[in-house]
């Protein structure tokens, strides 16, 4: 059996190329940007005026100059104005260029206004003060954004402010999850004493839902023809298929046997791992990739969040950085097996702690949303200390 590492090595090896699309501006949230972002002029594009005040010449000031005869407004938006006597002053609000022929912004806080003439109250005035220069964030043409990061609503800003009404992302793979097993009934119907409701397709359509990736949902017979026919006729609308149950060794796990019949070159199937030791991994014709997720609902998620996130992330270019929290407290587990243990984290004097949430085994979905993240703890190890630092997957 491969270990955690090296399944996770194998399924990165499989990353796809997804190209790129075109999206408008709002749709890009959430995206990984696959194109930089430059200035289109200098930010600002112009001296602007920081306070509502007066706008002077800092020399006239220096040379003993405090009440200014008021010459007109320069409100934001409208053409720079110029001010024609040095010893006067324009009225200026933020937001607007600064007057040609003044250097310096004095807040209406320390000025007396009365009759056209302000007054400057403040002790000293510097050339320069309460403007924002042209070109001081950035100049036209500079790089203000790099491709390859997620789109958040300060890059859309950035997008907004450069005229960008649309922007290049990567597009995302088309993907269908599909749940198996007769003993599942969709969540509407009431079930059967010897039904249950199906939860995993939900859990993973609504993490990929906020990941912005389109997906299907359907739902696979322990049937093994009807199951490969209708794996059959999903296929070709998909590159990704995210399946749950039917991997381990039941009488009615027939989901390799009706991949196979698909095409499926398998990469791996069990992981040295608890929980999720029956995922299967492989290829599929056109390039496509199939992850056969444990059926057991806590297996499904753990093996999504471990292995799918960083083939997706992988996919589209994203860069992650690996994460350790410390044990809170001791653990023991002797089965030569990685051990991937729910957690809650809290923050003490800047350490990440990882306390375990008490659960009762990998079917037990309602624990799992207690837990803040997945503390990976290695194989080759039985007991595990409290302040041992150990990988960790945010959920
Ligand atoms: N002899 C062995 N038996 C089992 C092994 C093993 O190594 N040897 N592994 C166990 C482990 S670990 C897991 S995990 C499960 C995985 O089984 P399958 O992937 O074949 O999944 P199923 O048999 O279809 O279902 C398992 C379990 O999960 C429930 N389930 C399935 N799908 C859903 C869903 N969409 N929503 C909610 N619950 C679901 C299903 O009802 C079963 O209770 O195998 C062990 N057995
Ligand atoms: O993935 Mo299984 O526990 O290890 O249910
Ligand atoms: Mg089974």
């Amino acid at each position: 059996m491969i270990s955690v590492d090296e399944a996770l090595q194998l399924v990165l090896q499989h990353k796809m190329n997804l190209g790129t699309e075109e999206v408008p501006l709002l749709q890009a949230v959430g995206r990984v940007l696959a194109q930089e972002v430059t200035a289109d002029r200098d930010l600002p594009p112009f001296d602007r005026v920081t306070m509502d005040g007066i706008a002077i010449k800092a020399q006239s000031f220096a040379s003993g100059t405090r009440s200014f005869h008021i010459e007109k407004i320069q409100a934001a938006g409208s053409p720079q104005t110029a001010l024609a006597t040095a010893e006067n002053c324009i009225e200026v609000m933020t937001g607007a260029m600064l007057p040609a022929n003044t250097d310096a912004v004095v807040p209406y806080e320390v000025c007396e206004i009365q009759n056209q003439v302000a007054t400057v109250l403040a002790a000293k005035v510097t050339s320069g003060q309460n403007i924002h220069r042209q070109g001081s964030d950035s100049t036209a043409g500079s790089i203000l954004v790099s491709g390859g990061v997620t789109v958040t609503p300060a890059i859309i800003g950035t997008l907004a402010s450069v005229g960008m009404h649309q922007a290049k992302v990567y597009r995302m793979p088309r993907v269908a999850i599909c749940s198996t097993g007769d003993e599942l009934v969709d969540v509407e119907q009431t079930p059967l004493p010897h039904q249950i409701r199906r939860s995993n397709a939900y859990v993973l359509a609504a993490a990929l839902q906020e990941a912005k990736v389109p997906v299907s949902l359907c739902h696979l017979p322990d049937a093994p023809e009807t199951m490969q026919q209708e794996l059959a006729a999903i296929l070709p609308q998909h590159e990704v298929l995210l399946l749950s149950g039917a991997v381990s060794k039941g009488k009615f796990d027939f989901l390799p046997q009706g991949l196979e019949k698909l095409g499926l070159a398998t990469v791996f199937h069990k992981i040295a791992q608890k929980p999720g030791k029956p995922m299967l991994f492989g290829k599929l014709p056109e390039g496509k990739v199939v992850f056969g997720f444990p059926g057991n609902p806590v297996s499904t998620y753990v093996c999504f969040q471990l292995y799918f996130w960083p083939w997706l992330k992988a996919s589209l270019g994203l860069k992650t950085q690996p994460q350790k929290a410390q044990l809170a407290q001791p653990i023991s587990f002797p089965p030569a097996l990685g051990y991937h243990v729910p957690v809650t984290l809290t923050n003490e004097n800047g350490v990440l702690q990882a306390l375990p949430v008490k659960t009762s085994g990998s079917g037990d979905l309602t624990s799992l949303y207690k837990a803040d993240a997945l503390l990976s703890l290695p194989a080759d190890q039985d007991e595990f200390k409290a302040g041992e630092s150990f990988p960790l997957t945010l959920l």
